[in-house]
């Protein structure tokens, strides 16, 4: 940024009265000696220009004050040669840095602050004489041009610096420009001055005008108004600007007009107390995160909420932007300790990480007690929708280069191709143990064996009159992706049980998908070995959103699937759904499949240990995981038995920090009996049921609501996980109310077939053309009346 010229502040009446093109220069210098200091703070503070000087009469001000302007907006100081000791003093005795010092030889003034180095003093104008006319002149002089046609070339930014365009301005549209304030450039197709959204409406306020370092090109920065700078209704003419924090912005910014009254948004904005909690939290969150992608991850759930306070409160970033410069402008910095509060929090939160594992105990009858003891941690889908959105829409429109990309940025491992064919290479499968395939091979067997029953057994038929046959009858459903997840832990249990029944209902083609390791780039071998026994043609390397996006699109290496199943994480949770609403895609999902959740019911009888073990057992899944136990009847010795197993085998886990942080969200409740202790389970709808129960399999018939059920003391809920031959793909979240786990027909879709006799027309016809008729569709109407009057069932004049 070059500056052609300084006004000099020595009489804010004037500057008000001249500020909306004075202000176009970008900078100014106030006068020491004829402003006070309040005039100084308030015009630094509040006057929105990006530099302001300050000359220092000598004497004028203690050190108090100049610490005081710098703290508060003021860039630079402007000192005369005759006060070399005062740079001395400013430098040595207040810590200024030099740069910030402006020093006068000559009549020129230097200093590396502004970019332009030298400043000649008759480049100072006082405001009182400065005119439209002169600031023009000042622009042109100071503007070069070496084409033909005479024109300067000008770049449209802005105010966050985002380009919008590259135009031309004549020194005529310059005059024009700043004498309106606006936008106003060349029109070179037109050969006339142009003034921006004159004809469209989308025109601009300008902000500044300042010219490249050679000053042979123009920059103007503006705040763009409506629809956007470029002809073609974009926001600029390299397109719109979605993305990062100023896109997030003008979302909200569009949220807060038209968000829908039910809206989580809407809720956000009209609730401030539900705001505020959420930055507490999220902030909370932060301070906790560990990792690259956990923190950029709490980070940016931070920002978001933070952006929801500021455009509720009408507080552009823009804003935040200037007050950060204000503060980067600081000599004198706060010593930066944390509140009293925090450090304080800070601690018991450390003691917090080594204290007892307790589970919160709450009675049946406590109504609002149960209510907060049974919601689940809160899920963020549509919160991480914008994250997860670009992500998807880069993989359909770039494919294999996309993917590639977000597996580098977000799984550390550079590939150069996404894919594994099958058969699979022999390194592959290194490290993988005879006891792990005999394992494996185990529970292959069991999940193929209680799949492959649950396959039809042939075609249902149904004669539903005399003549009018109906059928119905499975097909696999052809191609499916089946997503493994690999984030935080390797899961070949889930590769089988997706694969199994994918092989089991005679899917034509199975492709899974799963984060590679970073170590050395490849799946784990038992995913592989998993992959290789149930058929799949290719292992897609990735995870996340651009896994799921690249099946469901497909690429140039990745086949297009009809159906995406499996859990992950909210990142696959979100573009699964993403997909399913995408017409364009044409692909299906099995459920909304999150963290783990497990409900035990035990009564006084019930092993403690093993009561223990099955809450453990889904509490280490993750942090968002939950588990209940509903007590019947229980002793205030036997909870208290039950706590302290919880806590022992708890810490004995290498998973105790998570498990901390899931039993912190879990609970015991207390029943009078075992209808309500049931009760109490099919309103929750739990993922995974465990009976520890006396006479447990006489209870299974008042279990409405559940992904699985494990029944008696002998039936922990890892061999489900594992072996048994149910399956684990489950849906929690209380979706059990409606969807059930992932089995054969997951894999298969349903065709149905009629087959209609003379007879059965005669049957069924007039009924059908009675109920067309009502309906107004006389062409479905006429396909029964022509059959049947040609086999004389109904008299030609028929109405
Ligand atoms: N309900 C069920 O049936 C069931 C079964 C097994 C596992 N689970 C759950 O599945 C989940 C598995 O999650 P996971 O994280 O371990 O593995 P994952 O494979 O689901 O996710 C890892 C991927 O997330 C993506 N990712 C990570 N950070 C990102 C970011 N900041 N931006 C964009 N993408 C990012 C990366 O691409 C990475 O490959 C767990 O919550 C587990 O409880 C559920
Ligand atoms: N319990 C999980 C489903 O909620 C599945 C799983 C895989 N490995 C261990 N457990
Ligand atoms: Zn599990």
């Amino acid at each position: 940024m070059v500056l052609p010229i300084l006004p000099l502040i020595d009489d804010l009446a004037s500057w008000n009265t001249k500020k909306e093109y004075a202000s176009l220069i970008g900078q100014v210098l106030l006068d020491g000696s004829s402003l006070s200091n309040d005039e100084i703070l308030q015009f630094a503070k509040k006057e929105e220009v990006p530099l302001v000087a300050l000359s220092l009469p000598s004497g004028k001000f203690s050190d108090d004050d100049i610490i005081a302007f710098l703290n508060n907006g003021v860039s630079s100081l402007f000192v005369g040669t005759q006060d070399a000791k005062i740079v001395d003093h400013l430098v040595d005795q207040l810590n200024v840095p030099k740069d910030r010092i402006v020093v006068e030889d000559n009549n020129v003034f230097y200093n590396q602050f502004i970019v332009k180095q030298k400043f000649s003093q008759d480049k100072i104008v006082s405001i009182k004489k400065l005119s439209k006319d002169q600031l023009t002149k000042e622009v042109i002089t100071e503007v070069r041009t070496d084409r033909p046609d005479g024109l300067f070339t000008t770049l449209v930014v802005d105010q966050y610096e985002r380009c919008l365009g590259l135009v031309y301005s004549s020194k005529e549209s310059i005059a024009k420009a700043i004498d309106l304030g606006r936008g106003v450039y060349y029109s070179r197709s037109r050969s006339e001055i142009w003034v921006k959204g004159e004809t469209s409406g989308n025109g601009q306020k300008l902000l500044q005008i300042s010219t490249d370092c050679d000053s042979d090109a123009l920059k103007f920065i503006v705040e763009q108004e409506n629809i956007g700078f470029c002809h073609l209704e974009t926001m600029s003419c390299f397109g719109e600007f979605k993305h990062g924090l100023v896109g997030l912005e003008s979302l909200l910014k569009q949220r807060l007009q038209d968000a829908p009254k039910e809206s989580y948004t809407r809720r956000l904005f009209n609730d401030s107390a539900l705001l505020d909690a959420k930055i507490k939290e999220e902030a909370e969150e932060l301070t906790e995160a560990k990792g690259k992608q956990e923190i950029s991850w709490e980070a940016a759930d931070l920002f978001y909420f933070a952006l929801a306070k500021l455009v509720a409160n009408n507080v552009s970033l823009k804003d935040v932007e200037n007050n950060l410069n204000m503060k980067h402008l600081k000599i004198t910095r706060r010593k930066g300790d944390a509140k009293p509060k925090f450090v304080a929090q800070a601690k018991s939160e450390e003691e917090e990480s080594t204290g007892p594992i307790h589970l919160d105990v709450v009675k049946a009858s406590d109504k609002a007690g149960i209510k907060r003891a049974l919601s689940r941690p809160i899920q963020k889908t549509s919160e991480i929708m914008h994250l997860v959105n670009p992500i998807i829409e880069n993989v359909r429109d770039k494919g294999d280069c996309a993917l590639l990309e977000y597996t580098e940025k977000f799984d550390g491992v550079k590939l150069s191709t996404p894919v594994l064919n099958a058969p699979f290479p022999e390194e592959y499968f290194e490290g993988l143990t005879e006891e792990m395939k005999d394992a494996l091979d185990l529970s292959i067997e069991n999940v193929r064996k209680f799949h492959a029953a649950q396959l039809p057994s042939g075609t249902l038929e149904v004669e539903t009159q005399p003549g009018v046959l109906c059928s119905r009858f499975p097909r696999p459903i052809e191609k499916v992706g089946l997503y493994i997840p690999g984030g935080t832990a390797v899961l070949p249990s889930t590769a089988l049980m997706l694969g199994v029944p994918a092989q089991v209902a005679q899917c034509k083609e199975i492709v899974f998908a799963s984060p590679p390791r970073k170590s050395d780039g490849k799946v784990s071998p038992e995913v592989v070995y998993v992959a290789e026994k149930v058929g799949a043609s290719k292992i897609v390397l990735a995870g996340g959103a651009q896994a799921v996006a690249a099946m469901a699109y497909g690429t140039e290496t990745v086949p297009k699937v009809d159906k995406i199943l499996g859990p992950g994480n909210q990142f696959v949770t979100a573009a699964k759904m993403y997909v399913q609403n995408d017409t364009q895609a044409l692909c299906s999902i099995d459920m909304p499949a999150g963290p783990s959740e497990v409900l035990v019911i035990a009564d006084e009888d019930a092993d403690v240990d093993f009561v223990a073990s099955d809450l453990l057992s889904q509490a280490e899944h993750g942090i968002d995981s939950q588990v209940i136990l509903v007590g019947v009847k229980l002793s205030e010795k036997k909870i208290s038995e039950i706590q302290d197993a919880v806590h022992h085998q708890a810490m004995e886990l290498p998973r105790v920090d998570i498990v901390r942080k899931c039993i912190a969200h879990s609970a015991i409740v207390l029943c009078d009996g075992y209808e309500e202790a049931l009760e109490m389970s099919n309103q929750y709808a739990p993922e995974h049921l465990i009976l520890q129960i006396a006479n447990a399999n006489d209870y299974v018939k008042l279990v409405d609501n559940a992904g699985s059920v494990f029944v008696g003391a002998y039936t922990p809920e890892s061999c489900g996980d594992y072996s048994s031959g149910t399956n684990h793909t489950l849906p929690t979240y209380g979706y059990a109310r409606q969807y059930s786990g992932a089995n054969t027909a997951t894999f298969q879709k349903y065709i149905t077939a009629q087959n209609i006799t003379p007879e059965g027309l005669e049957n069924i016809g007039r009924a059908v053309m009675c109920v067309a008729k009502k309906e107004g569709l006389d062409g479905h109407r006429n396909a029964v009346k022509i059959r049947m009057s040609k086999l004389g069932l109904i008299p030609d004049d028929f109405q």
